[in-house]
């Protein structure tokens, strides 16, 4: 094992270079890395401080909405560049963390694109992003194999879906690797990384380096990846637009800038995707003081809410108009085993997916490969003989509004809310810092984004001291004391072996912190990722 402390220039690594290291951190990657590291971390760091601004004001009673200064932009007639042939057809993706065994689980599934996942489904410790680039890498050179503890093997079949490759949201340091002493950009790092190892084979087999941008909140965000993507044609000698992206909508600040930040990546961008379960996250984050606009229950936001079909219906409206894909989002339901819970799963599934499509979306994802056949069905359903449904232009929807957007959502605040809230953030935040992202709780999906739904709601509803349906209201007091008898419960669910030797007393500490200051924390993985190794 050889230590490599510092390398290229001014990059400095903290960790080891093992066999695996080796392999993708080699000289000339890094050297990369460290070009785009020094070229584009200070506008990053500014893009962030931005958010900082623009959340102060709308702390201070501001309401998010359409900008004036960009309204040329809005307003006139202009189009993406293009969508290579094979994302022309994206009807159901799935989506997964970058482990081996998924990684070909995902791309034997029926379905037309696996999104590879290193940001809501993965715990970023460094043996998992060091492992995920090396099993993206064997998978687009078609040679990932797994085998499993009782022998079974696994390879790709003869049709893998294309490969999209979600790299973490600017907010989100690689904390082993420093520049001038401070953590790098997690998005350059994964960006650089699979870039550099896959695009000759991506492009000679006919298809290319694509990826999906997360957590965008402003449009000079997506203007910054387009300058890396742009800088990094120019350095690989490759055709303006090689580079292709999906950026999620799955902020609220965004959802207002939609047209802008088609515009600002015109060059690359391929299309939207509404991330609902980020974007009910933002919706709880961005008005945190705004006492009009608390959510009810989890469970009670769902997608035919006014305020998220508003969202969904113009996300599709903006980008059929400008040629690029209006892609759904995901329903959090995974298979059961129990027949009879699996019918109401498939069904739930359905009437999602059905929602979606009719909508004039252009594909949907699932988070699990028992629903692939169910999306498809719906899709194909509705689709017929077309790849997309670019040309549904919603001509006849009404323009949709701020206030539409912003609307609040009705629905109860329960106690069996709460507690499931407290329950599911504090069994989600033990799986993340044991280094597990992505974990099915209670017959969810549970991954980054839904966990913060949970427990950034009670935040508020601590935070405006909001009143259970029952009468109680909810005060730091009874946050302790739930959380004191939900993790009881937990531990009498799991089991006393598996509840003892995992790190619940670290994450309720954690939970605990996060729901109780008077500060909205920004994003659990962030004091989570302190934990991660
Ligand atoms: C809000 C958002 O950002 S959504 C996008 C991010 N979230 C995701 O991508 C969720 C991805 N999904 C998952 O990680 C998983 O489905 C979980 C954790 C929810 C459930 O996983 P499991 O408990 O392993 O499910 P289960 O036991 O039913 O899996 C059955 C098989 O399907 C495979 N599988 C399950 N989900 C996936 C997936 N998303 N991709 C590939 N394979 C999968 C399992 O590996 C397993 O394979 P095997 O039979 O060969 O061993
Ligand atoms: O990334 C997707 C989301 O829903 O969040
Ligand atoms: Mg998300």
């Amino acid at each position: 094992m050889t230590q490599q402390a510092t390398t290229a220039e001014e990059l400095a690594f903290s960790q080891p270079f093992g066999e695996q290291e080796q392999q993708i951190l080699t000289p000339e990657a890094i050297e990369f890395l460290n070009e785009l590291v020094t070229r584009f971390t200070p506008k990053r760091n500014k893009l962030l401080a931005a958010r900082i601004q623009q959340q102060q004001n709308i702390d201070n009673g501001q309401l998010p909405d359409f900008i004036s200064e960009t309204d040329s932009i809005r307003n006139s007639e202009w189009k993406v560049r293009g969508i290579p042939q094979d994302l022309l057809d994206r009807r159901v993706e799935i989506t997964g963390p970058v482990e081996r065994k998924m990684v070909i689980n995902a791309l034997n599934a029926n379905v037309k694109v696996f999104m590879a996942d290193f940001e809501d489904s993965l715990a970023p410790n460094w043996d998992k992003v060091i492992d995920g680039q090396i099993n993206l890498r064997d998978a687009v050179d078609g040679v990932i194999s797994h085998t499993n503890e009782a022998g079974k093997i696994y390879q790709l079949g003869p049709d893998p879906a294309v490969l999209v490759c979600r790299v973490r949201g600017l907010h989100l340091p690689e904390k082993h690797v420093t520049w001038r002493g401070e953590s790098i950009p997690g998005s350059l790092f994964d960006f650089a990384l699979y870039f550099f190892h896959n695009h000759k084979n991506l492009l000679a087999k006919g298809s290319g380096p694509y990826f999906y941008l997360p957590k965008t909140q402003a449009w000079q965000e997506a203007a910054w990846w387009s300058e890396v993507f742009s800088f990094t044609e120019d350095r690989f000698d490759l055709a303006r637009g090689t580079i292709k992206a999906t950026l999620l909508i799955e902020t609220l600040p965004a959802v207002f800038q939609m047209d802008e930040i088609l515009h600002a990546l015109r060059d690359h961008i391929v299309g939207l995707n509404c991330g609902r379960w980020d974007y009910i996250f933002s919706y709880i984050k961005t008005l945190k003081n705004h006492s009009d606009r608390v959510l009810p229950d989890r469970q009670m936001v769902t997608m035919d809410k006014p305020f998220l079909s508003a969202y969904s219906r113009l996300l599709i409206k903006t980008c059929h108009k400008r040629g690029a894909f209006a892609m759904g989002g995901m329903a959090a339901f995974i298979p059961s085993k129990d027949a009879g819970r699996n019918t109401q799963v498939l069904n739930k599934v359905k009437a999602d997916k059905a929602l979606e499509a009719n909508n004039g979306h252009d594909g949907t994802w699932i988070a699990h490969p028992g629903l692939a056949d169910t999306a498809m069905a719906v899709f194909n359903d509705v689709l017929g003989d077309n790849p997309n449904q670019l040309f549904v232009t919603r001509d006849d929807d009404a323009p949709i509004t701020a206030e539409q957007l912003l609307a609040p959502c009705d629905g109860e605040r329960t106690e069996e809310g709460m507690r499931a809230n407290i329950r599911v953030a504090v069994q989600y935040i033990e799986a993340w810092i044991s280094g597990n992202g992505c974990v099915p709780i209670y017959g969810l999906m549970e991954d980054a984004a839904t966990a913060e739904i949970s427990r950034t709601s009670i935040w508020q509803w601590i935070h405006h001291q909001k009143t259970l349906s029952n009468g109680t209201p909810v005060t730091k007091a009874l946050f302790r004391q739930m959380l004191a008898e939900e993790l009881r419960v937990v531990q009498d669910e799991l089991g006393e072996h598996r509840f003892s030797s995992g790190r619940f007393d670290e994450a309720a500490r954690l939970m605990e912190q996060i729901t109780t200051s008077e500060e909205l924390v920004d994003f659990l993985t962030l004091p989570g990722y302190r934990l991660l190794a």
